[in-house]
């Protein structure tokens, strides 16, 4: 304890050299010495407190703790040299000897030697024990037609099976927890794992050559949707991937020629579950178009283009006779009147002629047009079930991609590709038209159109140059594949509407297009954003959107996108016009700039030319 002591000796000098003692550049003893040397001037005097003051700085302890720090700084200021001039070569060989002692050292438990008289028939087994938690086990059993042995069918990837690595698939199943499997059905077996908690024993007889998944990632487009739960051929439910139309999806495994593994990426945490396989889904989506009553060209087109026409031309008569008295003073569009919307604008722009769309839907359905047509609406009904998917990234030299909007008519495609071009008429343009009609007075050849004979134009169809055309009033209309070129060549952004059964058409490589699909948001929403809108048909302009109109415009959107959803790149839910521009402006910019899942053909055809 350190107490003041008023009757201490006065300070004494011998004491003051102990701190001087020290390195003249040491602060801190400095410092001492003269507070020391302060204070003592004041000792005599009684000052209140510097007897007390005095003694705690002159105390032993004090001092012993100052030598100490004197003694550290001297060795710190000290350069340490090794004991022996290889000190270092010294060390590393003793850590290398101490490594090799201990990596040769056997840790392995030293079991007895095995009996001369096992029989040869003895199976090696091996035990394995999982901590069952929330997730499933990740493995399914089947029983051997012919032994009956219950066996790991297969192990699904990511699970808990496969992450222990000690199930493979083929290994026996002997004993769970204990119990013997013989002679069970996987069923029972399945009740005891069901019924067990925490960790589960497996006493297993190893495969002899466990399965080795030497198969690159696949990834692949859904082009058809799958529910397990509606499957009654899948071989465990509960290990079913469900998926939709456009999912990508990764096949982990391939192992197995009915049933692969996948995984959706927008799912990739999740362990992979059973899908069918390429050659399976085919098989069942034959069967199930088989197995559907017989409708004469179930695509789309045909109920566009010729059911729907044919009820196209009955609303519009309806509509002439239900219109109120500002529909009926709307004028009739003639021929040569303000044929093309591209005039009212502050500058031409091709590709807009008035009902194009709908005379394209609304044109009798050349033969010509039926043969080709049909290939790409039956497509989905029995084409490939997956497409096999890369990412792709536009490089800065490579032509922009062909932007693709559709939509179901009157929901704005054309009002929205009409916004995008005025937005930025240098950046983005549509395809001027080919026609077989005679250019009038006003127009100029490659500007409206391209006006070519009806040879020619068949031709380009033949040649399938042709992207998309219909007739009307006797006169062919299409956007060739060169109109688009042409734009994409002098480096801006070409952006056509399209129908949905002529989506084949444009997926090449050539010009990999980027699909968006323009959709109505629900008939509440609709009636309020369409009030002022108007529908502008071949016959009537400024008529006003009806009920039955919005609630067509909505059952049409439904059913392409059930037929042709897995094709859309991006959808657009067109509400309000201003957010719809903004979202279409973005998914563009998008597409050309980030990488986005295209068909792999693209690609390798791409390093083929
Ligand atoms: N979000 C919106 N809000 C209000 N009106 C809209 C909106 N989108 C489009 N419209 C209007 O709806 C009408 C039909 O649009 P548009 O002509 O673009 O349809 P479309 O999809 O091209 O169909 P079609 O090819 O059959 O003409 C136009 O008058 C357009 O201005």
């Amino acid at each position: 304890m350190i107490q003041s002591d008023k009757g201490a000796d006065p300070p004494d000098k011998k004491d003051m050299k102990l701190s001087t003692a020290t390195n003249p550049q040491n602060g801190l003893s400095q410092i001492l010495r003269l507070v020391l040397q302060e204070l003592s001037l004041f000792y005599s005097r009684d000052v209140n407190g510097v007897c007390l003051l005095y003694d705690l700085l002159h105390s032993p302890w004090l001092r012993a703790l100052l030598k100490i720090y004197d003694c550290l700084q001297e060795f710190k200021e000290k350069k340490l040299v090794p004991a022996t001039p290889h000190a270092q070569v010294l060390s590393c060989e003793a850590l290398l000897s101490a490594h090799d002692t201990i990596a040769q050292k056997d840790f392995e438990p030293l079991l007895p030697p095995l009996p001369d008289n096992i029989p040869e028939s003895e199976e090696a087994m091996r035990i394995v024990c999982l901590v069952k938690n929330q997730q499933p086990l990740g493995a399914t059993i089947k029983r051997h037609e012919m032994t009956g042995d219950i066996l790991v069918a297969r192990v699904i990837h990511g699970g808990l099976a496969e992450r222990s690595g000690l199930l493979y698939a083929g290994d026996k199943l002997v004993e769970v927890n204990g119990v013997s499997v013989e002679g069970l059905d996987p069923e029972q077996v399945i009740h005891i794992l069901g019924m067990s908690r925490g960790t589960i024993m497996f006493k297993v007889v190893p495969v002899s050559d466990p399965p080795v998944n030497s198969q690159k990632m696949v990834y692949v487009r859904a082009m058809t949707e799958y529910w397990p739960q509606e499957d009654p051929d899948i071989p465990c439910m509960d290990a079913g991937l469900p998926f939709q139309k456009g999912d990508i999806l990764q096949i982990v495994d391939q192992n197995d020629a009915l049933w692969w593994q996948a995984r959706k990426i927008s799912d990739p945490a999740t362990c992979a579950g059973l899908v069918p396989s390429n050659h399976l889904l085919k098989r069942k989506q034959r069967e199930f178009w088989w197995s559907q009553p017989y409708q004469p060209h179930t695509c789309l087109k045909s109920t566009l283009s010729i059911s729907m026409e044919e009820e196209d031309d009955m609303k519009i008569d309806e509509k002439c006779v239900e219109a109120d008295e500002e529909t009926f003073e709307s004028e009739e569009l003639s021929e040569d009147k303000e044929e093309f919307v591209g005039y009212g604008q502050k500058f031409f722009i091709a590709g807009f002629r008035r009902s194009m769309r709908l005379c394209r839907r609304k044109s009798h359905l050349s033969p010509l047009h039926a043969s080709v047509c049909c290939t790409g609406g039956c497509y989905s009904a029995v084409g490939a079930p997956y497409e096999e998917v890369v990412r792709y990234q536009r490089r800065p030299s490579d032509k922009y991609r062909l932007i693709v909007l559709m939509g179901p008519s009157g929901v704005g495609v054309n009002e929205l590709r009409r916004q995008l071009i005025e937005f930025n008429p240098s950046h983005f343009q549509s395809a001027v038209p080919h026609t077989t009609r005679t250019k009038k007075s006003y127009e100029m050849n490659g500007r409206e159109y391209h006006y070519v004979s009806k040879e020619t134009f068949e031709s380009l169809i033949y040649s399938h140059r042709m992207l998309e055309y219909g007739e009307y009033k006797g006169h062919l209309y299409g956007t060739s594949v060169d109109a688009v070129q042409t734009v994409l060549v002098e480096g801006k952004i070409c952006v056509m509407d399209l129908e949905p059964q002529d989506i084949q058409v444009v997926r090449t490589h050539e010009l990999k297009p980027y699909v968006i699909f323009i959709k109505p948001s629900n008939m509440r929403c609709m009636k309020q954003s369409r009030k002022n809108a108007k529908i502008i048909t071949d016959y009537y302009v400024d008529m006003k959107f009806k009920d039955e109109d919005l609630q067509e415009m909505e059952n049409l959107a439904q059913r392409m996108e059930t037929q042709f959803g897995q094709f859309f790149d991006h959808v657009i839910v067109n509400d309000s016009l201003h957010d719809a521009c903004a979202q279409l402006l973005s998914a563009i910019q998008k597409a050309q700039e980030e990488p986005q899942w295209v068909p792999a053909t693209w690609i390798s055809s791409d390093t083929e030319t």
